[in-house]
């Protein structure tokens, strides 16, 4: 396992870093405080979330001003990466730590939180962070800090403290045999209590067999009296049947007896009866009688009703008959007015078509009036109408003004575009002359002197000036001709316009006029139409005052018109209809008072009422002689039941005292029986109960000597973990260990020296000497560690953690040195880098971490460390 990259963030002085180890030596070198021992805390922090130098508390790891801080850093082995992040917050903050796996499957988390990541840490390398800080990772000049403890630091990486632990006092090897003791003693114990048991089952066997003959005994005693209860009690239930039988007949008789005596008291009431049957038979003859005067008299008092009521009924036909015969002469003095109406009507009926024709018509004069007012109205409110063509000839006139005025303008911008190239020419001329190096005049071709010049530059600046002035003058005239022309234009927008009202003014006018005309052709006809219409209008209003003067009298015929003579005589009819149907009535009724009637029926009713009650009575009397008459056919069966039953009862024979006699006999057997049974019932129940007690002795005993089975196999485990307890002590197995591994030690150590060159033939490891370590020199004497050189030391405590590394701790691949150089002189330093190059034979990657620049010859890549302001940058160098 080496490292491959770490990643900080706001750990210690370092902001934002991230270091590759891609040498096999990685020196990292800067100032002092530059940051180089921080990179080591933190990947001591990475790995085992504590770093090298002493911090009061893990938040002093995060970097001043920032509340977080984080380290990632990442191991390999044989290609496969391990990345463990780490966090670390003010305040409690919460980040999870994990660490996880990415090889050519993917990446995959091994684990979370901090104690996780640590263990799993523990797990891939096989130690702890002590181990680490006394073996491989070496702290600011502590190189030969491994000389103290080293038999200690040599049990932590065997973890011998493990085996110690397990045969402790407190251990599980001593546990187990306190319990296998105890488990022996328990085993003793059960022992005795299988011996109680087995004399117990004895005794209880015994018994049992005694309990057994008792109740054969019983059972045939049983047998014997429960034969002769049988008998006796067969004999006793034929007596018994007996009992039943007679008191069944007995009570049978009594019954019959008693219903013979209730029939005779019936049929004595038979005379009585038949007496009183005979009067109300008399009594009740008269009923149909009565009861047919009674439907008699009804009848008469209903048509005493009804002759009131046709009595009535003639009065009023009388009346009606006098009112129609009045109405009728009324009908015969209004026919005439009537008549002559209907004549009237008929006329105005021809007259209706034209009459409405003429009220239409004038209606429409009287709308046509309206429109044609209308229409001349509009057409006074049109006032003058301005001629479009006169206009026309106005816009002609303007645009001859703007064609005139467009040609000066032209002839002016003509003027101009000369007056302007006169001035750019002269300006050329006078520019031209400033420049003029020879002697002949660039104007007039003479010869050109001084005065010449000026005389020439004179004139074409008035030249000029007059020019400008006359430019000025064209500008502002063609400003003027400009103006105009636009205002013509402006005026021609102006009569377009006028022109166009104009002419839609005309058109209105035209239309309406037009209109106007149609509408007074048609008013002249509409008037002649009228005037055809008028005599007709005038005859129709003549009938229709006429109509208005007979309507009363009309109407007066209409109330009458439905009377006519058929009705009086239909009339008359009914009268003398009804006349004689009242005779009848009253013939029919003479002979009877209307007034007492009433009071004759009531009088029968009462009468009828009380004869009814007695019909009632005989009919019940005759029901109660029909009833006596079965009485009478029962009583003699009865009598003949009497006697066959009294001769039923004395062929029973039974005897009521030899049936007691028989009973007390068969309750003595039957005591003497359940006696026997009682005794058989106890014994059986103890012959149970013995049998249970002697299966449950058997259970306990079968499970005692199933415990005792495993009595040997304790009692040899119990001498076996005794001398496995005493194989782990300190003076045997571990003694043996140790012993191995100095050997081990002290072979590799003395192999990784001899690649040193230095003036030892050998080093021993030595745990029970003082010093740990023992060099011998060339003369063979033996050196204690103290008595060597500091560089000596330092050699030989590297070649020892190295030793370290590669008898012991074959899972870590790396070496760390914060500042190795510390207090070694030139030649040692030298001496150092040599050796620091050897161990890379041993261990697959080194980290140097040193301010000393002599260092760097042993690196083969280097990482620079520098503080920038209050950060730390790293920086990789090329070492060549
Ligand atoms: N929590 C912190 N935040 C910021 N800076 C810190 C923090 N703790 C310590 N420092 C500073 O970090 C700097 C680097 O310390 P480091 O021990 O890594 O230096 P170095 O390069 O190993 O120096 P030296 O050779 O002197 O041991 C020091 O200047 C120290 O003051």
């Amino acid at each position: 396992m080496i490292i491959r990259k770490i990643e900080l963030k706001d750990f210690l002085s370092h902001k934002d870093t991230t270091i590759e180890f891609n040498g096999t030596i990685n020196v990292i070198i800067g100032h002092n405080g530059a940051g180089k021992s921080s990179i080591i805390d933190s990947i001591m922090f990475g790995l085992f979330r504590k770093p090298l130098r002493d911090v009061r508390k893990q938040e002093d790891l995060i970097r001043k001003g920032s509340s977080r801080g984080s380290v990632i850093l990442t191991l390999e082995n044989k290609g496969v990466n391990y990345t463990i992040k780490r966090y670390l917050q003010n305040r409690g903050g919460s980040t999870e730590d994990t660490i996880s796996i990415k090889d050519q499957n993917g990446s995959k988390t091994l684990g979370y939180g901090a104690q996780n990541v640590t263990q799993k840490i523990k797990e891939m390398l096989n130690l702890d962070d002590e181990v680490l800080r006394s073996t491989i990772v070496v702290g600011q000049g502590k190189i030969d800090s491994v000389f103290e403890n080293l038999p200690n630091t040599i049990k932590a990486i065997l973890k011998l403290d493990k085996i110690e632990k397990l045969r402790d006092s407190n251990g599980p090897i001593k546990e187990l045999i306190d319990e296998i003791q105890l488990e022996i003693k328990n085993l003793n114990t059960i022992e005795e209590w299988l011996k109680k048991y087995i004399q117990e089952k004895k005794e209880k066997e015994q018994r049992l067999t005694f309990l057994k003959n008792e109740l054969s005994t019983l059972s045939k005693k049983e047998e014997e009296v429960s034969k002769r209860y049988d008998e006796i009690k067969k004999r006793v239930e034929i007596e018994e049947e007996k009992e039943r039988k007679y008191s069944e007949l007995n009570s049978l008789l009594g019954k019959l007896n008693e219903e013979i005596s209730r029939l005779e008291k019936e049929i004595e009431k038979e005379k009585g009866l038949k007496e009183e049957k005979e009067k109300l038979s008399l009594e009740t003859i008269q009923l149909d009688q009565l009861r047919r005067e009674k439907e008699k008299l009804i009848e008469i008092q209903n048509k005493f009703k009804l002759l009131d009521s046709e009595l009535n009924n003639y009065s009023l036909l009388i009346k009606d008959l006098e009112t129609l015969k009045e109405k009728l002469n009324k009908k015969k003095e209004f026919l005439p007015y009537y008549n002559e109406y209907q004549q009237i009507e008929e006329k105005i009926a021809t007259l209706e078509e034209k009459e409405k024709e003429y009220d239409t018509l004038l209606k429409q004069i009287q709308k046509l009036e309206n429109d044609i007012e209308q229409i001349k109205a509009k057409i006074m409110g049109m006032g003058n109408i301005p001629d479009p063509k006169k206009i026309e000839e106005e816009i002609e006139k303007l645009n001859k003004e703007i064609e005139e005025k467009s040609r000066q303008k032209e002839d002016l911008n003509n003027q101009i575009g000369e007056i302007k190239g006169k001035i750019s020419e002269l300006n050329r001329i006078l520019e031209n002359l400033n420049e003029v190096k020879g002697n002949t005049c660039p104007v007039c071709g003479r010869e050109l002197d001084a005065h010449h010049k000026i005389k020439i530059s004179t004139e074409i600046k008035v030249k000029t000036e007059e020019l400008k002035k006359e430019l000025q003058n064209k500008l502002l005239e063609l400003n003027s001709i400009s103006k105009l022309i636009s205002d013509y234009n402006q005026k021609i927008n102006e009569k377009r316009k006028e022109q166009q009202i104009a002419i839609k003014k005309s058109s209105d006018y035209e239309s309406l006029n037009s209109r106007k005309e149609e509408l007074i052709k048609e008013r002249e006809k509409i008037y002649n139409r009228i005037e055809e219409l008028k005599q007709y209008h005038e005859l129709y209003n003549e009938l229709k005052k006429k109509e208005k003067e007979l309507r009363p009298k009309y109407e007066e015929y209409l109330k009458y018109s439905d009377v006519d003579e058929d009705k009086i005589k239909e009339k008359e009819e009914q009268v003398a209809k009804l006349k004689e149907e009242i005779e009848k009535l009253k013939k029919e009724t003479s002979g009877y008072d209307k007034n007492t009637i009433g009071e004759q029926i009531k009088n029968i009713e009462k009468k009828i009422k009380d004869l009814e009650e007695k019909k009632n009575r005989l009919n019940e009397i005759e029901k109660e002689l029909a009833v006596i008459e079965k009485y009478k056919q029962i009583l003699v069966q009865d009598k003949e039941q009497v006697v066959k039953l009294k001769t039923e009862i004395e062929n029973l024979n039974f005897d009521e005292n030899k049936l007691k006699e028989l009973k007390n006999t068969k309750d003595e057997i039957e005591k003497k029986l359940n006696d026997i049974r009682i005794k058989k019932g106890e014994v059986s129940g103890e012959i149970n109960a013995i049998e249970n007690s002697i299966r449950e002795i058997d259970q306990k005993i079968k499970e005692l000597e199933g415990k005792l089975k495993n009595k040997q196999t304790l009692l040899s485990a119990f001498d076996k973990l005794k001398k496995l307890r005493d194989e782990l002590s300190e003076t045997n197995l571990q003694a043996y260990l140790m012993n191995t591994v100095r050997n081990l030690v002290e072979d590799s150590l003395n192999n990784i020296l001899s690649r040193f060159d230095l003036a030892f033939s050998r080093v021993e490891v030595d745990f029970n000497g003082k010093e740990g370590i023992y060099a011998y020199n060339t003369s063979g004497q033996r050196l204690s560690i103290n008595q060597l050189s500091g560089g000596e030391r330092v050699s030989i405590a590297l070649a020892l953690r190295l030793a370290l590394a590669k008898s012991l701790m074959n899972e870590v691949g790396f070496l760390i040195l914060d500042e190795p150089t510390v207090n070694l002189d030139e030649y040692r330093k030298r001496e150092l880098i040599d050796i620091i190059r050897s161990t890379v034979e041993v261990v697959p990657q080194i980290i140097v971490v040193t301010h000393d620049e002599e260092l760097l010859q042993a690196g083969d890549y280097v990482i620079k460390v520098e503080k920038k302001g209050d950060s730390s940058k790293i920086e990789v160098i090329n070492v060549d």
